[in-house]
């Protein structure tokens, strides 16, 4: 399995006001010195409490900003813009209102130059990868919000990226549809074998999908340690969340998010 991305000495600072100064601005640093890499068809999740830089490291993935130190190599290629070979997935759904269920993912085929003659065809295959083949014709606002998000991960798929990145996509969903979403995605990598880096806030989210789980410490935005799952079939098992090597990794993963609390720094 080959790196597929690799995240270099990455600091990101922003220039902000100064409430010391009157008129003056100062540099924050959001990310700092990050590194880690990702491997070709890896299934990485992000996890770090607020404010501690995901939403700017994925946009620093995505080439929507570039890091102020540092570099961030796609296939061995410094990231220095947008470009169709990654496809994000946001918390708001951001499909077009106008535009049906197909519509929306006929996008996607058009962005990425496929001929109109096979936009049918490619826009039911994607349907039915996310479970919506019977909603073709519907447009967003007849949808759910479980099948909005559908909807955007099958345009996101439909531009055919090598790297899938997905900031919350499940955070607004309620619990069960949330569940369900997530064993469909983790269907969808198994049969599409794409890369995915996912970013949440949820701690058991982050281990029931990612072959690895980043934790990142804020203030500024860190590394703090990269856990392995050792999950196999997670699909197989109807109640993984209950199995005892879940339950380990949940912990290992709490406890170090936590760890700050304990040490008595925040109390
Ligand atoms: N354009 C910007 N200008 C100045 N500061 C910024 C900018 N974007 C982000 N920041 C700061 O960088 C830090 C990281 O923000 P970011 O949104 O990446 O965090 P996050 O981990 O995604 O947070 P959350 O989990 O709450 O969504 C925050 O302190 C934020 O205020």
């Amino acid at each position: 399995m080959g790196e597929k991305i690799k995240v270099e000495r990455v600091t990101k600072a922003f220039t902000v006001r100064d409430n010391e100064q009157k008129g003056a601005s100062m540099e924050f640093t959001a990310i700092s010195n990050m590194e880690f890499s990702v491997n070709e068809g890896e299934f990485l999740t992000i996890v770090g409490p607020s404010g501690c830089g995901k939403s700017t490291l994925l946009d620093l993935l995505g080439g929507l900003s570039t890091p102020t130190k540092g570099r961030i190599l796609l296939d061995g290629q410094e990231i220095k813009g947008p470009g169709l070979d990654r496809g994000t997935v946001f918390q708001q759904y951001a499909l077009f209102p106008w535009k049906t269920a197909r519509g929306n993912i006929e996008f996607g085929l058009e962005a990425k130059g496929i001929p109109k003659r096979e936009w049918r065809a490619q826009s039911d295959h994607y349907l039915d990868l996310v479970g919506l083949k019977s909603f073709a014709d519907r447009y967003p606002h007849e949808l759910s919000g479980g099948m909005k998000q559908r909807v955007a991960i099958a345009r996101s798929l439909a531009f055919n990226p090598d790297v899938l990145l997905m900031d919350e996509p499940f955070a607004a969903l309620d619990a069960q549809t949330r569940e369900t979403l997530q064993s469909e995605l983790l269907r969808i990598w198994e049969k599409t074998k794409k890369t995915i880096i996912f970013i949440t806030h949820g701690i058991d989210e982050a281990v029931y999908l990612g072959q690895r789980v980043v934790i990142l410490s804020a203030n500024p935005g860190r590394v703090k340690k990269i856990v392995e799952i050792p999950l196999k079939h997670r699909l197989a098992d109807a109640d993984i969340r209950s199995n005892p090597a879940f339950v380990k990794a949940r912990h290992e993963v709490w406890s170090l998010l936590h760890e700050n609390e304990y040490a008595g720094l925040y109390i």
